[in-house]
């Protein structure tokens, strides 16, 4: 008997070239110049899956979280949202989109209002966009701090009297309290010490099994990342360099920036050559003007005459996304 095929999950994210370009004014005599901050990025996420953004400051993570959070509409590109295409929504389809993503940030203490204790502040969201009473509301917040890992009697207290890692766990409450498909996570556990990390990842972790909550977790910190990613995508500049699975790029990374990044991190070691280490040197170029060939080349230990000339598309190698045009050389070299 032939084992049953699980029909399709729909996506809760899907994103096709999305890409943000800012326009700087210096004054009435300049023209204006263009930041392209992210550079037609495409992914998609499942219920209880998680796909990480990571690369160094600049290069784009937070742009892509505030696009997919709606924050910010993308200047070209498609972002379809629990099967709704955001660009197409009107007012009233925008509202029930913005509830089914919820963002949580990196200073906790600073989206949680200190005048009001953790009951108000996780019923604040239930109040403007439900139509609970006081009593269903205070029911589900006080379920919420449980499930979160917090006590009954946290419900009557202010922020300032929780530790970081606490307050951190409040925001991920208040984030879950309209039932969201997506959470968009921009270093939720940076900014705590790293015994505090795990605790926090394991609960977002738990929750995720428990919800099928799909996560878009952005994160400077491979470490970090290893812990909690299904997927991972690799950003430089604006631009994907490596996408793929958690596996296939931990163990077999082509890129060489994914290497670096790598090489950077404590306990990661890739597999053959792809575990020699590369150092990264040199500053990030400016995004206002960036390299014309790869957008590495300036940094790569691996770039020749054509990477100095001609961006190298994305493209499938061993099961995996990469734009490098030694990247076929050096997965022959790996294997
Ligand atoms: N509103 C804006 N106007 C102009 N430039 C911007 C704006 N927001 C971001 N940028 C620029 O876009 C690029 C990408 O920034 P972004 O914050 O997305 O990167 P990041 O990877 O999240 O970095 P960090 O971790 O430091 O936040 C940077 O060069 C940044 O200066």
């Amino acid at each position: 008997m032939s084992a049953p095929t699980m029909p399709p999950v729909a996506p809760v994210v899907q994103a096709q070239g999305l890409r943000q370009v800012y326009t700087i004014r210096r004054g009435f005599l300049r023209a204006p110049d263009h930041l392209q901050a992210v550079a037609g990025v495409s992914f998609s996420v499942q219920p209880g899956r998680t796909l990480a953004v990571v690369g160094e400051s600049g290069c784009g993570k937070s742009t892509l979280a505030r696009m997919v959070s709606l924050i910010e509409s993308p200047t070209e590109g498609q972002l379809m949202l629990a099967g709704v295409d955001t660009a197409q929504a009107d007012a009233a389809q925008k509202k029930l989109l913005r509830q089914k993503v919820q963002l949580v940030f990196q200073n906790p203490y600073g989206s949680l209002n200190p005048r009001k204790r953790i009951g108000q502040i996780l019923e604040g969201p239930l109040e403007i966009n439900t139509a609970m009473t006081a009593t269903q509301r205070q029911e589900k917040a006080r379920a919420m701090l449980a499930k979160v890992g917090l006590r009954p009697e946290h419900y009557d207290r202010y922020p300032h009297m929780f530790s970081g890692g606490q307050r951190q766990r409040i925001a991920i409450a208040r984030a879950l309290m309209l039932d969201p498909a997506l959470v968009v996570a921009d270093e939720p556990v940076s900014a705590l010490d790293v015994s505090i990390q795990a605790q926090v990842l394991n609960l977002l972790a738990d929750l995720q099994s428990e919800l099928g909550l799909a996560y878009l977790f952005i994160s400077h910190d491979l470490g970090v990342v290893r812990h909690i990613a299904h997927d991972v995508l690799v950003m430089y500049l604006g631009q994907v360099v490596e996408q793929g699975d958690k596996t296939t790029l931990f163990e077999r990374p082509l890129h060489p920036y994914t290497r670096a990044l790598m090489a950077s991190t404590p306990g990661m070691h890739a597999r053959g050559v792809a575990s020699q280490r590369i150092v990264l040197k040199g500053e990030l170029p400016s995004p206002l003007n960036p390299p014309a060939g790869c957008v590495f080349s300036t940094r790569c230990p691996h770039a020749n005459a054509r990477c100095h000339n001609e961006r190298p598309e994305l493209q499938t190698l061993d099961g995996r996304l990469v734009a490098c045009h030694e990247a076929l050389t050096l997965s022959q070299l790996a294997a």
